[in-house]
């Protein structure tokens, strides 16, 4: 298997390398400016202070020679005299190596610093863009990669390119003032020490491109990996998988795919190695060049020894800062292909879902289907030509087959998705004029598959109402409605016990306690006059799931109700029973008028009636 090519090739416009640094920069600058002054520092003396120290050294080297000189040829030698200078030298050298350390400490301990903070940074930026994604978004795999690998990756990332967009200027500023140095010997001397360092920059920048694209491209892999992670090292799968002995299979699984992807990896680490070997050889030949030269140069009595040791230190000083910008500039062009990842999801376009409607032209008009169809992203058709009213104080009831499109239509309701034709009315307006909020207000829903949040029994309510997430009070009337309250009084910490496994003292419920908790979290919305619930009792036992039905009447008086169910008991009361079938429908009417047209609902009615006789 090989990668598809990827539209981002390595050497197109080079520039790309600086693509995403601003962005970086821009991003630590907001996260703490002092830091960014003092890295900016810090580089800037960790830059000029070796060659200061390579000259200082040469000064040295000189002086103990003419000290010596002086020294001998003395008739009354002073030694004290003649080693003043150098030794004056000598500590101002030992001054410039301390100021170096001390940069390098600031710029390690600014970094740490900075690491934390802008990963945080970075996250909170990705979580708050996935609140801002739709449903359907969430469902496509490519945005899905997208996120997982910005989340992987990308949070260290733009620090990494900050930090080496600093290296770079600390390098590059010391490569000025030892080029300075250099100059004085041979211009051509510079030209050597880049001449040999360039390939292994080419050479990297070539692989650290395929490197991105091979993680680009198999991030399917790796997410699945992630989800078999997940399968098999969580309380709520763990059950079923020791049931079903799935361990070796999915280790096995998971195995496999590390297999597959570890022997890309080490192909293309053998090549980009032994690649970086080759062509580093060029540049050590370069510096060594070099390096006899100079030796001639001074045997010959062209340069004093103090330049020689000079020379040959900013050489190798030298030929140090050149490799490390260069490998600088292409570690910074494997950082902006991961940032591009991150800038990409981040710049996502977000519907514009929403209109500013607080209130529907015909209020007291209800919800009205005209037409409706509807497909998934990508899929057929699941809901067809559906057309409803439902007016305030009435019930409804959807009852169909599995997949027949019940769940769906509650989704086109509350916006989740839009009709792919027709429109559904809220009070007379166009659902997509509605302000999200004032929409969302106005429902509470229970899905069948509701969140069980590893939190507080309360939190685990108050979720239901963010405006009353930590009001007592209103826990205790939303659990009396949904008939969780006698079970939550007898719980060791009564609203303040913990639920889930997660944490430390929580406590499990059973999957008819937690739909109560569900059903009273849909309570918690007292101010909204559509309930819809979808599959409620599936998990109670008779008694409690016929309490929760005479509950759900009594509280539901003035609103419009939408009740999903495959138990024909609770949906015979509802003013209008509508019979969905593979996405359209094909009967309505009360209980009585179904059953007396003697159509699918009859026939599925008295099928389950026969069953508890
Ligand atoms: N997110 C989705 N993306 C694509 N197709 C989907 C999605 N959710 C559901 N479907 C498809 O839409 C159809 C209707 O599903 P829906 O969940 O609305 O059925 P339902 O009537 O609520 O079923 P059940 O009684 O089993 O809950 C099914 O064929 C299903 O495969």
């Amino acid at each position: 298997m090989t990668p598809p090519s990827s539209a981002i090739s390595p050497f197109s416009g080079f520039v790309g390398v600086f693509r995403y640094s601003r962005r970086a920069l821009a991003l630590v600058w907001e996260t703490s400016h002092w830091m960014m002054l003092g890295l900016a520092l810090c580089t800037l003396v960790a830059g000029v202070l070796p060659a200061v120290a390579a000259w200082v050294g040469q000064l040295i080297v000189d002086g103990v020679v003419s000290a010596m000189e002086t020294h001998q040829a003395a008739t009354d030698p002073n030694l004290l005299v003649s080693i003043t200078p150098v030794l004056k030298l000598v500590f101002i050298e030992a001054l410039i190596i301390g100021l170096i350390a001390l940069a390098q400490r600031g710029l390690s301990a600014q970094q740490s610093l900075l690491r934390a903070m802008l990963g945080q940074k970075v996250n909170v930026m990705i979580l708050e863009k996935a609140g801002q994604l739709s449903l359907s978004q969430f469902e496509d795999s490519e945005l899905y990669d997208q996120l997982t690998r910005a989340r992987r990756e990308a949070s260290t990332r733009p620090l990494a390119l900050v930090n080496k967009t600093f290296g770079l200027l600390q390098n590059a500023i010391s490569l000025g003032s030892f080029g300075v140095l250099l100059i004085q010997f041979s211009p051509w001397a510079l030209l050597i020490l880049v001449a040999g360092a360039l390939p292994v920059f080419l050479s990297e920048a070539k692989f650290s491109g395929d490197a991105f694209k091979l993680f680009r491209w198999r991030s399917p892999q790796t997410r699945m990996q992630i989800y078999l992670e997940t399968v098999l090292a969580r309380e709520d799968s763990i059950k079923e998988v020791k049931l079903f002995g799935l361990e070796s299979l999915f280790l096995k699984r998971y195995r496999d795919i590390f297999t597959q992807l570890f022997a890309e990896d080490r192909r293309l680490t053998i090549r980009r190695e032994s690649w970086g070997f080759l062509l580093g050889l060029l540049g050590t030949l370069s510096f060594y060049a070099a390096y006899g030269w100079v030796v001639i140069e001074t045997i010959a009595g062209a340069l004093t020894l103090g330049q020689m040791t000079m020379y040959l230190m900013v050489f190798k000083q030298g030929q140090a800062a050149l490799s490390a910008s260069l490998t600088a500039i292409s570690g910074m062009y494997e950082d902006n292909l991961y940032l591009s990842n991150l800038y990409e999801y981040l710049e996502q376009p977000t519907n514009a879902e929403a209109g500013h409607l607080t209130q529907g032209v015909a209020p007291g008009d209800g919800l009205r289907f005209e037409h409706v169809s509807f497909s998934y992203p990508g899929g057929s058709e699941v809901l067809h030509d559906i057309s409803l009213h439902l007016a305030p104080g009435k019930s409804i009831a959807l009852v169909g087959e599995n997949g027949s499109g019940k769940t769906t239509l509650i989704k086109l309701l509350t916006r989740l998705y839009h009709p792919t034709t027709g429109r559904i009315l809220l009070d007379g307006s166009d659902l997509k004029h509605w302000d999200t909020q004032a929409l969302r207000a106005r429902v509470g829903v229970i899905f069948q598959d509701f969140v069980r949040y590893q939190l507080s029994v309360g939190e685990n309510l108050g979720v239901g109402d963010t405006q009353a997430f930590d009001d007592k009070q209103r826990w205790q009337q939303a659990a009396h409605n949904g008939m969780a309250d006698d079970f939550i009084v007898r719980m060791p910490n009564g609203y303040q016990t913990q639920l889930g496994r997660w944490f430390k003292n929580g406590q499990e419920l059973s999957g008819g306690q937690w739909q109560k908790i569900a059903l009273s979290r849909a309570y918690m919305r007292e101010n909204a006059d559509i309930l819809v619930l979808d599959e409620p009792t599936a998990a109670m036992d008779a008694a409690a799931e016929a309490e929760v039905f005479a509950r759900f009447r009594e509280h539901s008086r003035n609103k419009m109700t939408i009740l999903i169910s495959h138990r024909f008991s609770t949906v015979r009361s509802a003013d209008q029973i509508i019979v969905i079938d593979q996405g359209g429908i094909i009967e309505r009417g009360t209980h009585e008028e179904l059953l007396e047209s003697n159509g699918r609902y009859a026939t599925l009615f008295r099928l389950q009636a026969k069953g508890y006789r």
